[in-house]
C-alpha cells in the first residue's frame, strides 16, 4: 500500500458483528452475579450490548495491561545490575504504577456509563481487582472562581479547569505515589463540594473521564511544550456519537433529571422543575446550543484521532463501529 492510498489510516475498522464476534472466544463470560451488579448501576444498560461489546473490550484493555506488566517486567530486569553495582543500597527499580485509562467525549455521550462498565468488568479479571475511576469534573473551578474569571458560560471548556492541578494528580498516580488526593463535584449542586475528596491509593488501573482528557499540552510561555494528562495514559478511549444524536440525549437526560433530581431544593436547577416540557426541552437547546456543541466542536471532536480506540454508537447508544489504533 503506498502512501497517498486514501485507505492508509492508523487504525484498525471493526464492525458490530466482528467485534461481537470476539465475544465468544473471551474467557470469563458474564455470570448471573455480573449480570445483576451491572444492572444494579442504575442505568439503562443493555446487556446484550455489555456482553456483544463491553466484555470484549475488557479482555483487549485486560491484553494492554499484560503486556504493560510484560514491558516493566523487561526494564527492571534490564535495570538490575545497577542495583547489585551497589550492592542493593541503590534500587533503580520502581515498583509498577497504576495502569492508566482515558475516557474522552461530549457532554452526554456517555462517558460515565463507559466508564462505571469498564470498571466492573476490569475488576474481575485476577490482574486487576483494584479499579478507580476519576472524573476530570472535580477539576473544573468552583462557580466562585469561574464567575471571577468570567468563564460561567463555558464550563466543560479547557479553560474551566484548573488543568496544572488534574495534571498534577495524573503525574503522581504515574510516579507511583501511595496516596493521591482529588476534589470532587456535585452534579446536584452545580459547584465543586467544599472539603470533599475522593482518595486514590495505588490501584491496578485508573479511569480518568472527562471531556477534554486527551487534548494536547498547551505551549508554554517560555514555548517549551510541556505536558498533558493524555502524555500518563497507558490507554485512551474516545466515545463518538453523531452530534444530533449526543444533542437528543442531553435533551432527554434533562427531561428525566428535571422530574428526578432537579425536584430536590438542594439542586442548582430546582427553579427549573416546574417548567413544562416545552420549557425545559428549549432550555435544554439553548444551553446545549451555547456551551456543550461549541465545546465539542472546538475541543473535544478534534481530539479524537488522538485515542487509541474509538467506539462509534448509533442512536439508541448501540456501538456500531470501533477503531482500533494498529500496533
Ligand atoms: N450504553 C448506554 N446505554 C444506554 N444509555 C446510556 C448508555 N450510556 C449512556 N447512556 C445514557 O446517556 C446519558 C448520558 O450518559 P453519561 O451521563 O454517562 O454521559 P457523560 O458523557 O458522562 O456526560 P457528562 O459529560 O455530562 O457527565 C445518560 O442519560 C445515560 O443514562
Ligand atoms: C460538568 C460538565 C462540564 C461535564 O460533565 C457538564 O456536565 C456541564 O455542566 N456543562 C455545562 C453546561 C450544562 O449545564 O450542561
Amino acid at each position: 500500500m503506498g502512501v497517498n492510498d486514501y485507505n492508509c489510516t492508523p487504525f484498525v475498522e471493526l464492525d458490530r458483528d466482528s467485534w461481537s464476534r470476539l465475544a465468544e472466544s473471551t474467557p470469563l463470560p458474564l455470570t448471573s452475579d455480573d449480570v445483576t451488579r451491572l444492572a444494579g448501576l442504575g442505568e439503562r444498560i443493555d446487556l446484550k450490548e455489555v456482553a456483544e461489546v463491553y466484555l470484549p473490550l475488557s479482555r483487549l484493555l485486560n491484553l494492554y495491561v499484560g503486556g504493560k506488566g510484560q514491558l516493566h517486567q523487561a526494564t527492571q530486569t534490564f535495570l538490575s545490575p545497577l542495583s547489585e553495582d551497589s550492592g542493593g543500597k541503590n534500587s533503580h527499580g520502581a515498583k509498577r504504577t497504576p495502569f492508566v485509562i482515558g475516557v474522552a467525549g461530549s457532554v452526554a455521550v456517555g462517558k460515565s456509563t463507559t466508564a462505571r462498565l469498564l470498571r466492573e468488568l476490569l475488576a474481575r479479571w485476577p490482574d486487576t481487582p483494584r479499579v478507580e475511576l476519576l472524573t476530570t469534573d472535580g477539576f473544573l473551578y468552583s462557580n466562585a472562581e469561574l464567575e471571577r474569571r468570567g468563564l460561567m458560560g463555558r464550563k466543560g471548556f479547557p479553560e474551566s479547569y484548573d488543568r496544572r492541578a488534574l495534571l498534577r494528580f495524573v503525574s503522581a498516580v504515574k510516579s507511583g505515589a501511595r496516596e493521591v488526593r482529588a476534589p470532587v463535584y456535585s452534579h446536584l449542586t452545580y459547584d465543586i463540594v467544599p472539603g470533599a475528596e475522593i482518595v486514590v491509593r495505588q490501584p491496578d488501573v485508573l479511569i480518568v473521564e472527562g471531556l477534554n482528557v486527551l487534548q494536547p499540552a498547551r505551549p508554554r510561555l517560555d514555548g517549551r511544550q510541556g505536558l498533558a494528562v493524555s502524555d500518563f495514559f497507558d490507554f485512551s478511549l474516545y466515545v463518538d456519537a453523531k452530534t444530533p444524536d449526543v444533542r437528543n440525549w442531553y435533551i432527554d437526560r434533562f427531561l428525566s433529571l428535571r422530574t428526578g433530581a432537579f425536584a430536590n431544593p438542594e439542586s442548582f436547577f430546582h427553579r427549573f422543575s416546574s417548567l413544562s416540557d416545552e420549557e425545559a426541552v428549549n432550555l435544554a437547546s439553548e444551553i446545549w446550543a451555547s456551551i456543550n456543541e461549541p465545546n465539542l466542536v472546538e475541543n473535544v471532536l478534534p481530539t479524537r484521532g488522538r485515542a487509541t480506540l474509538v467506539l462509534t454508537k448509533g442512536p439508541q447508544h448501540d456501538v456500531r463501529r470501533m477503531l482500533l489504533r494498529k500496533l
